[in-house]
């Protein structure tokens, strides 16, 4: 499979290394928005900054390549690359995260808000760490865990970064260098706490999922997701 690395830093750099050992081309590397034809590839992968997805993925669609998209950060565009996925039939994967592991702590999130969701004594928060070099905030791990908690637990209508009040689930984002990323949960009463966490222990799951996800959008139409990838 030809691939194309759109944002070559450390997450390009962890799914090159990856694609390669898995037997694949690398036949664009880029960190900017020209000087290549997107139509070398069979399949582009996207992890660049929050400014720069949208236009990445629109140039995928556009030119009928299939495009797997890991930047966070830019989601109040999401809507309009699913309508041009749609428009064009092309095929488009966002994921907040693309590591196995933090997609079964996705659903373990789920079920334990619907556990949660009558008593009324715990009170939920979120907490996400990630490295010093992190450009947004909160995580988009972290905004998904929310609206998971949000479509399960009656007590919750919005999230918001650094802030308590009725309804609102709260998001602390702490920066740490080196940290790839970890999302605790917490349901706190006066009796007890229950918690449960995912501790990332480098970018391999985040770059090995990105690429499974490009091996599997091959020769689909649509807009997927982790889920669908993984069969979860
Ligand atoms: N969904 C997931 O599983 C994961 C998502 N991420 C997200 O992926 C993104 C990238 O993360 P990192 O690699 O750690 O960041 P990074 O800062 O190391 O790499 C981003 C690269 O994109 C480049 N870039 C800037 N403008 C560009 C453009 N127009 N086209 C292509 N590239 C451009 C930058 O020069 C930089 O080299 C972030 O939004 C991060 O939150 C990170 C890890 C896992
Ligand atoms: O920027 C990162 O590094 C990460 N970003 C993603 C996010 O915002 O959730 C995924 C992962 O936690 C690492």
């Amino acid at each position: 499979m030809k691939i194309a690395l759109l944002g070559y830093g450390r997450m390009g750099q962890a799914i090159e290394q990856i694609a390669i050992n898995r037997g694949h081309d690398i036949v664009i590397k880029t960190s900017q928005d020209n000087g290549y034809n997107i139509k070398d590839a069979d399949v582009a992968i996207d992890f660049s900054i929050p400014n720069a997805a949208f236009n990445n993925i629109s140039n995928c669609l556009n030119n009928n390549i299939p495009v797997i998209s890991g930047t966070t950060g830019w989601l109040d565009k999401y809507n309009d690359a699913v309508s041009l996925c749609e428009k064009n039939k092309g095929a488009f994967i966002y994921a907040s995260n693309f590591s196995l592991g933090v997609n079964i702590f996705f659903e373990l999130n789920e079920i334990l808000a619907k556990m949660m969701t009558k008593l009324e004594d715990y009170k939920v928060d979120i907490e996400e760490i990630h490295h010093t070099k992190k450009l947004d905030a909160p995580s988009g791990t972290a905004i998904t865990l929310a609206e998971g908690v949000i479509k399960n637990h009656s007590q919750y209508s919005n999230w918001k970064l650094d802030e308590s009040a009725e309804n609102t689930l709260p998001i602390t984002a702490k920066r740490i260098p080196d940290v790839p990323g970890t999302h605790i949960i917490t349901y706190k009463s006066d009796i007890d706490t229950i918690k449960i966490e995912h501790e990332a222990h480098s970018r391999q799951g985040f770059a090995l999922g990105a690429v499974i996800a490009a091996e599997w959008i091959i020769g689909k139409t649509g807009v997927f997701t982790m889920k669908d990838v993984l069969s979860l």
